[in-house]
């Protein structure tokens, strides 16, 4: 049995379908990305996996979504937080506010399941640890960079040690070396951890899963590997094409890409973009 299954699901916030018969699994400790255009409803499923859709009037038109084949709504909060962490795109939102240093913000979880002290500390580290937020956890977190915002909240939802941890275009305020720097983080993440990584781009996602869901306005285009989201018609068309060829190009170089899987556009186009990336690397 699936960890998270989503059965069908078709959702609106108002008029305007937003979810359309959606499907999908996330299994224990897989790694998975949700990726698709601005607007084709990433965030909106990536709240339903985590269990923050449905709330107040909003309700699915048709369908669900079920824990081990129960439905959110039987879950206490323990077991409900202790399932699933969401890390939204805005990680100030989430702060507790009642932490005045980052120390006491990552603790608050766990002291809230009043855990035993000692097993508050040795969370507290781990999270720290992988967070790389050694240096940091004395200062207010409101005082912290977008970077260092968006890692407490990763280190606050890790001290929750979900079974799976879903995240909403995390690295979209990062430079390139801070990406690096999380996307090396993510390698030390328990492999028992299930991973929603849900991007407008493909490269980080493309470091971070193995399994890749295509939404397009709504609906699931795709979900399968990485060779198969490259081939995809939409996906060039959604990501541009020298992402898509920076993408192939990576992947073949790691011996991913397998030799004679095509890239979904024009051949010529695509034999343009990569040449002088070819050039670039050789
Ligand atoms: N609270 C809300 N009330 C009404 N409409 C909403 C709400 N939240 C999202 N929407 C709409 O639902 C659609 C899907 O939004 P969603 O944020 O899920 O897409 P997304 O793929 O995550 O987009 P982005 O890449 O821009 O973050 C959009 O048309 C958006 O305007």
């Amino acid at each position: 049995m699936a960890l998270i299954d989503v059965d069908h699901l078709s959702f609106a916030y108002d008029a305007t379908p937003v979810l359309q018969d959606v499907s999908m699994s996330v299994e224990a400790g897989e790694k998975l990305a949700i990726l698709g255009g601005n607007g084709s409803g990433k965030s909106t499923l990536a709240q339903w996996i985590a269990g923050w859709l449905p709330r107040g009037t909003f309700a699915a038109s048709e369908g669900g979504v079920a824990v081990e084949g129960r439905p959110w709504a039987e879950l206490d909060a323990a077991t409900r937080a202790g399932t699933v962490q969401f890390v939204g795109q805005v990680p100030m939102q989430q702060l507790s506010g009642f932490a005045f240093t980052v120390l006491d913000e990552i603790a608050f979880g766990p002291g809230n399941l009043q855990l035993p002290e000692p097993e508050i500390r040795a969370r507290v580290d781990a999270a720290v640890g992988i967070c790389n937020l050694g240096h940091l956890l004395e200062r207010d977190p409101f005082s912290l960079s977008g970077g260092e915002q968006q890692r407490l909240s990763i280190a606050a939802a890790l001290a929750m040690q979900p079974r799976a941890l879903v995240l909403d275009e995390p690295t979209g305020n990062f430079d390139p070396e801070s990406r690096d720097a999380l996307l090396a983080q993510m390698e030390k993440l328990p492999a028992e951890l299930a991973i929603v990584w849900c991007d407008v781009t493909l490269g980080a996602a493309m470091a971070v899963a193995s399994r890749f869901v295509l939404l397009d306005e709504g609906r699931i285009a795709y979900d399968g590997d990485a060779s198969g989201l490259l081939a995809h018609p939409r996906t060039a068309q959604i990501f541009g094409l020298p992402a898509v060829a920076e993408a192939a190009l990576l992947w073949r170089a790691a011996g991913v890409w397998p030799e004679g899987v095509p890239i979904s556009a024009d051949p010529a186009r695509v034999a343009a973009v990569l040449r002088p990336m070819l050039e670039v690397v050789a």
